[in-house]
């Protein structure tokens, strides 16, 4: 698969070509993929002209592109974020309506069946990214609504600008958000009064209050600020051990829905076999040269 530079001087796979390990490519639609530098994939949302809003062939693209992520040795962490004047305002709202129009079903229980369905889908959209062992930094801007906050919910890292603001939107258009937000929301930010108030009211939140109640980690003045510190992040954990890095991702993930004492055993069980990577032999002895771990050339995994 061809690389180039684009013209904002970042390595391209391609513009929206995606090469899985296994050398297949995967044409994206509302999703761009670039390679800013080694180790590091950049996703974003692509549909500028309407605010990236989500259509189905979102749903799927993210289900592919993610998918590819997990399995391509050459990514070790990703960087999401969105194309534009904001980040996204979350489903396509032609989109949901014709599709409920459209279900298919002669009865009840039919169109129940597939309504549940056309759920799940959309609930894998954002799953697959936690599903995915490579860490995911969210860097939002401008305006982050309804499913866009299911999107960032389900990375690992948030970072925003100064202007972003995030909304749980649903109740507004007649729902209870049913994709991941009432799900993953109440585990990031501690706050349960918090995230009912937020999920009843759809009320917006600005991001000195994102900040303070720690649904991102870091504000950023501007979009070009933030894309430059979540490089900067994405760079430093691309040079530690993949083992090491994605070990611990997927063990934070296990952490979270399990109890201490069945996260510990997980925990034993995974590392009786990751202890024993090179990796911790070379880390431990660059430790003791005083060099940093982007200095130890860990091979890709
Ligand atoms: C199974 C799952 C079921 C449902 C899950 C739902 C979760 C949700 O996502 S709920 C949230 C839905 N989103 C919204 O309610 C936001 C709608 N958008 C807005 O309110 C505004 O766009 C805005 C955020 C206030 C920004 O306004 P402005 O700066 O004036 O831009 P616009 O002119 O409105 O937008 C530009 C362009 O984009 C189109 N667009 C924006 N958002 C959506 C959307 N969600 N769906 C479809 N289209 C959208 C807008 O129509 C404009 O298009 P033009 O062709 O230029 O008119």
């Amino acid at each position: 698969m061809a690389a180039m530079m684009t013209s904002e001087g970042r390595m391209s796979l391609t513009g929206s070509v995606m090469s899985s390990a296994g050398g297949s490519t995967t044409r994206f639609t509302t999703l761009s993929v670039t390679r800013p530098a080694d180790g590091i994939t950049h996703v974003e949302l692509n549909r500028p002209d309407k605010s990236n809003a989500m259509i189905r062939a979102f749903w799927s693209e993210m289900v592919d592109c993610f998918n590819q992520i997990a399995v391509d040795p050459r990514c070790r962490v990703v960087i999401f974020s969105g194309a534009g004047k904001l980040f996204s305002t979350g489903i396509d709202l032609m989109d949901l309506t014709s599709d409920i129009r459209q279900l298919a079903g002669d009865d009840v229980a039919r169109v129940s069946w597939n309504l549940r369905r056309f759920i799940t889908m959309g609930q894998e959209t954002f799953s697959v990214i936690e599903k995915c062992p490579k860490p995911v930094i969210a860097a939002v801007h401008g305006a982050c609504i309804g499913e866009g906050v299911d999107l960032i919910t389900a990375c690992d890292i948030r970072l925003c600008t100064q202007d972003a603001w995030f909304q749980v939107k649903e109740v507004d258009i007649g729902l209870a958000a049913d994709v991941g937000t009432l799900q993953r929301l109440p585990r990031v930010i501690g706050s349960r009064s918090l995230v009912s108030e937020l999920a009843l009211t759809a009320r917006k939140m600005f991001s000195d209050e994102a900040k303070s109640c720690g649904l991102v980690s870091k504000v950023f003045a501007d979009k070009e600020a933030m894309m430059a510190g979540a490089l900067e992040m994405a760079s430093e954990i691309a040079g530690r051990s993949p083992v090491a890095v994605q070990g611990t991702k997927i063990n934070l993930i296990y952490s979270r829905d399990h109890s201490v004492p069945d996260s510990l055993d997980y925990m034993a069980t995974w590392n009786m076999s990751m202890l024993q990577t090179h990796d911790v032999l070379k880390s431990a002895q660059a430790a003791m040269e005083k060099k940093s771990p982007a200095d130890v050339p860990f091979s890709n995994m």
